[in-house]
């Protein structure tokens, strides 16, 4: 049983908050950045893959957000308006803040990394006092993602879009999306993630960012049951972790679990799997279909985007993915 409820007659599906970046996807494959020359640009960060994702889809998205007020912020925001993103709720930075920037290495398709240039980034500069209450209001659910916790102000930003998405019955996906680079001290990422997690209706991670948040709490089972159930007595009613290429599972409150397989594909690298898995995953929930549906819908959408180059861009259509499927392996795990 799908254990989420939406309300209805709000003019928005889904608004994202967080991160606005570009990435810098490496042309020349299966070789170190030190031999890398060429990249091709494409708009990034986590929460915003996920948006254009919802948003190919077919849901009404919007988000809040900054952006540097240069040629890079002005890519981002024509980009998301192309993609039918609602950017109402994008602010332009005034303090000469610039875009985060995400170059890709992608040695092989099983060994990629990404390095990050992220000093003065304009997407931690979201301010609570630009967080519009009535705009959240609008939406039947928000999605957060913790790397716009890492820094005031936009980690207290992010805190009040919580508080009025509780306040308005705005149900909230919590992607975890660690990044360690972004964040300087672990006990204040273990904290910060946990505070935000309490408030959270459908918390997705992979075992390696749900390790982190209970590292701190001396919690050493790494075990997915144990994982799920801490959260259930708080708001949570679903609990997703993510395994990579071997799938993923997900608890409710009311004590089922749904394991996921993976749709096999030619993997060009890894990047992006977790953001189209989100955003298709997403989807599914809030068009009302059973929890292993949406779990196999999000692993056909990561599928489709690991075989491609970009993440952004590389985000299925609903017709692209029902065919792919139909038509693509997929695999119990
Ligand atoms: N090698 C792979 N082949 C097919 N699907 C994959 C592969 N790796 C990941 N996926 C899909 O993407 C989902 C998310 O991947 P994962 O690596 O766990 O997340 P993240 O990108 O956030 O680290 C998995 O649950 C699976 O459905
Ligand atoms: O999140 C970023 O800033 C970089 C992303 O745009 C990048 O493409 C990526 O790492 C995707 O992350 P994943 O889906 O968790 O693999």
């Amino acid at each position: 049983m799908n254990p989420l409820q939406f309300e209805k007659d709000r003019p928005l599906d889904l608004i994202a908050v967080g991160r606005l970046c570009i990435d810098l996807n490496a042309n020349e494959t299966n070789r170190p950045m030190e031999e890398t020359c060429t990249f091709t640009k494409y708009v990034g960060g986590s929460p915003t893959n996920i948006a254009v994702g919802s948003a190919r889809l077919g849901q009404k998205t919007g988000f809040i957000g900054k952006v540097s007020d240069d040629q890079m912020g002005r890519f981002i925001t024509n980009y998301l308006e192309k993609n039918e993103i609602d950017t109402q709720g994008i602010k332009i930075d005034q303090t000469g803040a610039v875009t985060g920037l995400a170059f890709t290495e992608i040695k092989s398709p099983e060994d990629c990394s990404i390095l990050m240039y992220r000093d003065n980034v304009a997407d931690l500069k979201l301010h609570p006092s630009e967080v519009d209450e009535e705009y959240i209001k609008q939406s039947k659910s928000l999605l957060i993602s913790g790397t716009a916790l890492a820094k005031s102000p936009s980690r207290e930003a992010v805190f009040l879009a919580l508080e009025y998405a509780v306040k308005h019955k705005v149900t909230v996906f919590f992607d975890l999306d660690y990044r360690p680079y972004t964040w300087t001290d672990e006990a204040e990422t273990a904290v910060y993630y946990n505070l935000a997690a309490e408030k959270c209706d459908v918390i997705i991670g992979t075992r390696e960012e749900f390790d982190m948040m209970e590292k701190l709490l001396n919690i050493k089972e790494s075990d997915d049951h144990y994982t799920a159930s801490r959260w259930f007595s708080y708001r949570a009613n679903l609990v997703v972790i993510k395994h990579g290429g071997a799938g993923s599972i997900a608890y409710t409150k009311d004590g089922e679990s749904h394991r996921s397989g993976i749709f096999r594909t030619n993997v060009l690298k890894t990047f992006g799997a977790g953001d189209s898995y989100a955003s298709a995953f997403i989807y599914g929930l809030m068009n009302g279909k059973e929890i292993s549906k949406a779990m196999k819908m999000g692993s056909a959408s990561a599928s489709i985007v690991i075989s491609r180059h970009s993440c952004s861009d590389a985000m299925p259509t609903e017709a692209e993915l029902l065919e792919h499927m139909e038509t693509a392996i997929y695999e119990t795990v």
